[in-house]
């Protein structure tokens, strides 16, 4: 895959999502363009439903807007076909959720591995960089331990492992401090955020978690489907969204 033109990591352009519901519509994103640059760590904030999941579902390609363009990686989505999607997402994203979906049965390292599995990586330079990713997130001396035998903390951790293992330049990540407590919180946000600086990855997060957005570089306030509010955290200034909105 070859990407079309140089433009920053992420960009979305007057994207639309209507869902049919019930015999009418809902208008799930009515309008939200945004750009996330290499090694930027963003907050996606808004309440319960207000259309973070299905953004960030259009961001990585497994939905499509009803309007609107989406370039990841100078690719624009609309022209790629579902095979060519899977092959980006394999190759330059990672996704992390509130709930780690480990493999219970398997080691940490098994379970960072499975995604070099997909991608045919052979056995060897498989377990090197699984064993790598976890290094990175510090769980390097437990690479052995099965998915049940670790904390919430450390199930994150190697979400994070599994997520950042075939080298991302993109990750996404929904709520994924949701089900740890505050401590813990506390520390996955600061590695996300020290590796979104230190490994130049885009990170977009969506969540309620204010450990999160009082780390992030910026904050986007998503409301009833629209961008409301974009806090550049380098100035702390608050300010209405300088992208343009429509109803
Ligand atoms: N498949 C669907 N069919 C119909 N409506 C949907 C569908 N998916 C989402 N919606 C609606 O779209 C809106 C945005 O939903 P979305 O899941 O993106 O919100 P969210 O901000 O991620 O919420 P939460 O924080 O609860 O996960 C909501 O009104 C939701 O009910």
């Amino acid at each position: 895959m070859t990407a079309e033109t140089a433009r920053a990591l992420v960009e979305a352009h007057a994207i639309t999502r209507d869902y049919p519901s019930g015999g009418g519509i809902v208008h799930a994103l009515r309008g939200i363009d945004l750009i996330i640059q290499a090694g930027e760590f963003v907050a996606l904030r808004g309440r319960s439903g207000s259309g973070k999941t299905t953004l960030i579902n259009i961001l990585i390609g497994i939905d499509n807007p009803t309007t609107g363009d989406v370039f990841v990686l100078g690719h624009h989505l609309k022209e790629l076909n579902e095979n060519e999607r899977a092959r980006l997402r394999r190759e330059s994203i990672g996704i992390m959720f509130q709930n780690a979906h480990l493999f219970p049965a398997l080691t940490a390292l098994e379970n960072v591995e499975l995604p070099l599995r997909l991608a045919r990586t052979p056995g060897k330079e498989r377990i090197r960089l699984a064993r790598e990713a976890l290094e990175h997130v510090g769980l390097g001396k437990r690479w052995n331990h099965r998915g049940l035998e670790l904390s919430g903390g450390e199930q994150q951790r190697v979400a994070l492992a599994r997520a950042l293992v075939h080298k991302p330049r993109f990750i996404v990540a929904d709520e994924p401090t949701g089900n740890l407590d505050s401590l813990t919180g506390r520390d996955i946000a600061q590695l996300l955020r020290d590796i979104s600086h230190t490994e130049k990855i885009g990170m977009l997060i969506a969540t309620h978690d204010p450990i999160i957005y009082n780390s992030a570089d910026r904050v986007l306030q998503i409301n009833d489907g629209l961008i409301a509010e974009h806090q550049n955290k380098t100035t702390g200034d608050p300010q209405q969204s300088r992208f343009q909105m429509r109803t």
